[in-house]
C-alpha cells in the first residue's frame, strides 16, 4: 500500500494526473493501512476466525487499486504491475471459494473502472489502447488467482503429508514401545522407564518396588485350550491386572506369559497389599473370555525393593529370583527377595573400608 501511495504522488507531482483526487484517495487508503495496522497489533482480531481479515483485506485492495487507476491519468499502466502482487498476499489465509469470489469481485471492479474512464473522464485512452488495458488487467488478474490456487493447493499438500507422516511417527512409536497383543509397554520401553526411575527414585530417596509376574502353568492353558485362547488370557489378565494400578504404577509385558511392574513411590507394606489383592483377584475370578469360555489362572508373584545404590538390573536380578522362590514354594503366592545387599558387601569390602 504504501509503494502504491508513493508511486500515485510521484504521477501527481509529474502532472501525469489530476493532484486532488490523489490527494483523496491516499489519504482513505493509507487511513485504511493504519486502521487494519492497529485491530491486528492491538489484538481485537485475534478470536476472529481470520485474525488478519484477509478477504476484506483484500477485497479493500482491490477497490483502492481500481480506484487509483480510474484516477492515474497517463500513467494508469503502473497500476497494472501492482495488481499483480495482491492476490498473491491471500495464499496462505484464503480458501479457493474465497479467492474465486475474488476474481470474480475484481474483475467486475474492472470492468466497471473501465466504463467509468471511458465515459466519465476526459483523459480516456484510445478504444485500442483502453482494449489492450482491459486484456493487460483480465491476464493479471486470472494468472495471478491461477497461481494462487496452485500454492494454496501445494501447501495443503505439504500440510496432509505433515500429519500423515506424524501420524506414522506416532504409529511407529506405538510399535516401538507397545506390545501387539496385550497392548501394554513392552519389554524395551520398561527397560528404559525402569532405568529412569530407578535413578529418580534413588535421587528423592523414595522406594520404588519392582514386581515380576508369571502365569502359572501357561503352557497347560495353551495345550487344554488352544493357542488362540491362550491369547485371550493374556489380554485379559493385563486389563484385570491394569484395573487395579494407579496411573503411576507401569505394568509391561516381559515376554511370553510374563509382565513386569514398576510401583514408584511405594512402600513395601502398600506394594505387598497391591500385589496381594492383585493375586486374590486373578485367582478368584476365572477369567471369561470372548465366546464365554471360563478359564482359571493363577499368577505367581516375585517383588523386590530398590536399594540405595542398587542398579536397575540387580533390582530385576533380585525379583526375578523371588518369582522363581513364589514357583518353587507352590505358585499362585508372592514371594519378596531378600534385601540388596549393602554396597560394600557387592564391592571389595577392603576397597570400601
Ligand atoms: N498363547 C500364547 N502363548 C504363549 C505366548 N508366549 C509364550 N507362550 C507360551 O507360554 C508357555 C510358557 O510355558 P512355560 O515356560 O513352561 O511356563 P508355564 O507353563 O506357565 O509354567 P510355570 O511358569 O512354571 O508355571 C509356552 O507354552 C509358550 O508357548 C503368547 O504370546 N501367546
Amino acid at each position: 500500500m504504501a509503494a502504491s501511495i508513493v508511486s500515485m504522488e510521484w504521477v501527481a507531482a509529474a502532472d501525469l494526473a489530476q493532484a486532488r483526487p490523489v490527494h483523496w484517495w491516499a489519504l482513505a487508503s493509507g487511513l485504511w493501512a493504519l486502521v487494519c495496522f492497529a485491530l491486528i497489533r492491538s489484538g481485537r482480531t485475534r478470536r476472529w476466525r481470520d485474525p488478519a481479515f484477509t478477504a476484506v483485506q483484500i477485497g479493500a485492495a482491490f477497490t483502492s487499486n481500481a480506484a487509483a487507476y480510474v484516477i492515474a491519468g497517463q500513467a494508469r499502466g503502473i497500476v497494472l504491475p501492482l495488481l499483480a502482487l495482491v492476490m498473491v498476499f491471500g495464499v496462505f489465509n484464503l480458501s479457493e471459494r474465497q479467492i474465486k469470489a475474488l476474481l470474480a469481485y475484481s474483475l467486475t471492479l474492472y470492468a466497471v473502472a473501465g466504463a467509468v474512464i471511458q465515459w466519465g473522464t476526459q483523459d480516456a485512452p484510445a478504444p485500442a489502447l483502453a482494449t489492450v488495458y482491459m486484456l493487460a488487467v483480465i491476464v493479471v488478474l486470472t494468472s495471478s488467482t491461477v497461481l494462487a490456487l496452485r500454492i494454496r493447493a501445494m501447501r495443503q499438500l505439504l500440510k496432509r503429508q505433515k500429519q500423515e507422516l506424524a501420524s506414522a511417527v506416532r504409529h511407529i512409536h506405538a510399535l516401538a514401545t507397545r506390545d501387539e497383543l496385550t497392548g501394554l509397554p513392552n519389554r524395551r520401553y520398561m527397560q528404559e522407564a525402569l532405568r529412569v526411575a530407578c535413578l529418580s527414585a534413588q535421587r528423592s530417596r523414595r522406594p520404588l518396588l519392582l514386581a515380576q509376574l508369571d502365569l502359572d502353568h501357561f503352557k497347560q492353558i495353551n495345550d487344554t485350550h488352544g493357542h488362540a485362547v491362550g491369547d485371550q488370557v493374556l489380554k485379559a489378565f493385563a486389563a484385570a491386572a491394569q484395573k487395579s494400578l494407579r496411573a503411576s504404577d507401569v505394568l509391561a509385558r516381559w515376554g511370553g506369559e510374563e509382565f513386569v511392574l514398576m510401583l514408584v513411590d511405594t512402600t513395601p507394606e502398600q506394594g505387598r497389599r497391591l500385589l496381594e489383592r492383585l493375586r486374590a483377584a486373578v485367582a478368584d475370578a476365572a477369567l471369561t473370555l470372548e465366546g464365554g469360555v471360563r478359564v482359571a489362572v493363577t499368577v505367581s508373584i516375585g517383588v523386590a525393593l530398590l536399594g540405595g545404590d542398587e542398579a536397575c538390573g540387580a533390582l530385576l536380578k533380585r525379583s526375578d529370583d523371588a518369582l522363581y522362590r513364589a514357583k518353587r514354594l507352590g505358585r499362585d503366592r508372592i514371594a519378596c527377595a531378600e534385601p540388596a545387599p549393602p554396597v560394600c558387601a557387592a564391592a571389595d569390602a577392603a576397597a570400601c573400608a
